[in-house]
């Protein structure tokens, strides 16, 4: 796998651009805007803790110019996807394969084959991917991995551990933290619990998680959110032991906004669809209660809405 593309350098993107380059690999940025004017005019730089790495990129708003890729990582928010799907299309050869990492359920979630990204990318594509790594933009080029603790869940649509699910994990691995399942959807649940509670509290109140499980009354909200998205996940077959009290000790800490916060704090679009949207959805499909959601989504709409940050 030579040629690797990461399509959306921001905090996820450009973490994981700037890991592959630190390991040797020659890597294309598909960015716009004041970070492609960055990447091209610095590099990109990676901050972990105390150090900092230039990281050579080939960095470009032209996807097409970059020609067909073996691999695209595609890190664009989920409400971004349908306008970049051209553009990503154009990286895309016979056998070019598709992460696409994101919070959230994702579009392939369900296996639609008639999903307008189904028609566009295509599902057989398509790697599953669940982002274990807090990360932000420092400045426009400069990325930061919040955690010492990062990982990246890769995993086959159909759940099998399949010839190229392998060949992407080695290729990766030197430089990424990365593991193949067979359970994506199960990952994908488990990680959702935290976003559904975090996004929602932490973008609220304007707080870090850290500081938001420190009242009673919000840490209480928080465990019956990580409990309600359990049982939603139970009802399309995906059975999350751990109850929500223990996964509260896991979750990072310090100084990560979580990206709904950043995206708030910076006049960006909410990823409220994919993050809580669809959760809710969901559970009203299954007959499963969520009381605590249906009541703080609609507060989180209303003041992205006030801000023009969400329009429905
Ligand atoms: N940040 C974090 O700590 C974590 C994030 N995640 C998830 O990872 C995903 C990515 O998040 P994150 O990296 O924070 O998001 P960012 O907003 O930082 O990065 C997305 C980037 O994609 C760019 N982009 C969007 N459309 C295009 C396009 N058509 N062409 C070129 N560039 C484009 C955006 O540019 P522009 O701003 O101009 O739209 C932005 O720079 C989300 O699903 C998020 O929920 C998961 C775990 C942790
Ligand atoms: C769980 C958390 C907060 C950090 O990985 C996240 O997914 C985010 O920032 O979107």
């Amino acid at each position: 796998m030579k040629r690797i593309a990461v399509f959306g350098a921001g905090a996820v993107g450009g973490v994981i651009a700037a890991q592959l380059s630190r390991a040797g690999k020659a890597v294309s940025v598909v960015a716009r805007g004041t970070y492609l004017d960055a990447m091209r005019s610095q590099g990109l730089r990676l901050r972990i803790a105390a150090e900092e790495w230039l990281c050579p990129v080939t960095a470009t708003d032209d996807a097409a110019a970059l020609g067909p890729q073996d691999l695209v990582i595609c890190t664009v928010k989920a409400h971004s996807l349908p306008a970049a799907a051209p553009a990503l299309a154009s990286l895309l050869g016979p056998e070019t394969s598709v992460i696409f990492a994101q919070n959230g359920i994702p579009w392939w979630y369900f296996r639609d084959e008639e999903h307008q990204l189904a028609r566009q990318i295509g599902i057989q594509r398509t790697i599953g991917c669940v982002i274990r790594a807090p990360c932000s933009v420092v400045a426009p080029g400069v990325v930061q991995l919040d955690s010492g603790h990062s990982r990246y869940y890769l995993g086959e649509p159909d759940n099998s551990l399949s010839p190229r699910l392998q060949q992407i994990i080695s290729a990766l691995e030197p430089a990424l933290p990365v593991i193949a399942t067979t359970r994506i959807r199960d990952e994908i649940w488990q990680k959702l619990r935290i976003n559904v509670a975090s996004s929602l509290l932490t973008t609220l109140t304007h707080s870090f998680t850290h500081d938001v499980l420190q009242r009673a009354p919000l840490r209480e909200l928080f465990i019956q959110l990580l409990d309600e998205t359990r049982a939603v996940a139970g009802g399309y077959g995906v059975l999350l032991t751990e109850p929500g009290e223990s996964l509260l000790a896991g979750l990072s800490g310090g100084q990560h906004a979580p990206s709904m916060l950043q995206d708030l704090l910076a006049g960006r679009p909410l990823e409220l669809d994919a993050q809580l949207l669809t959760v809710q959805a969901l559970a009203r499909q299954a007959n499963i209660a969520t009381p605590v959601l249906d009541i703080l989504l609609p507060l989180l709409q209303q003041r992205a809405r006030a801000t023009a940050q969400y329009h429905v």
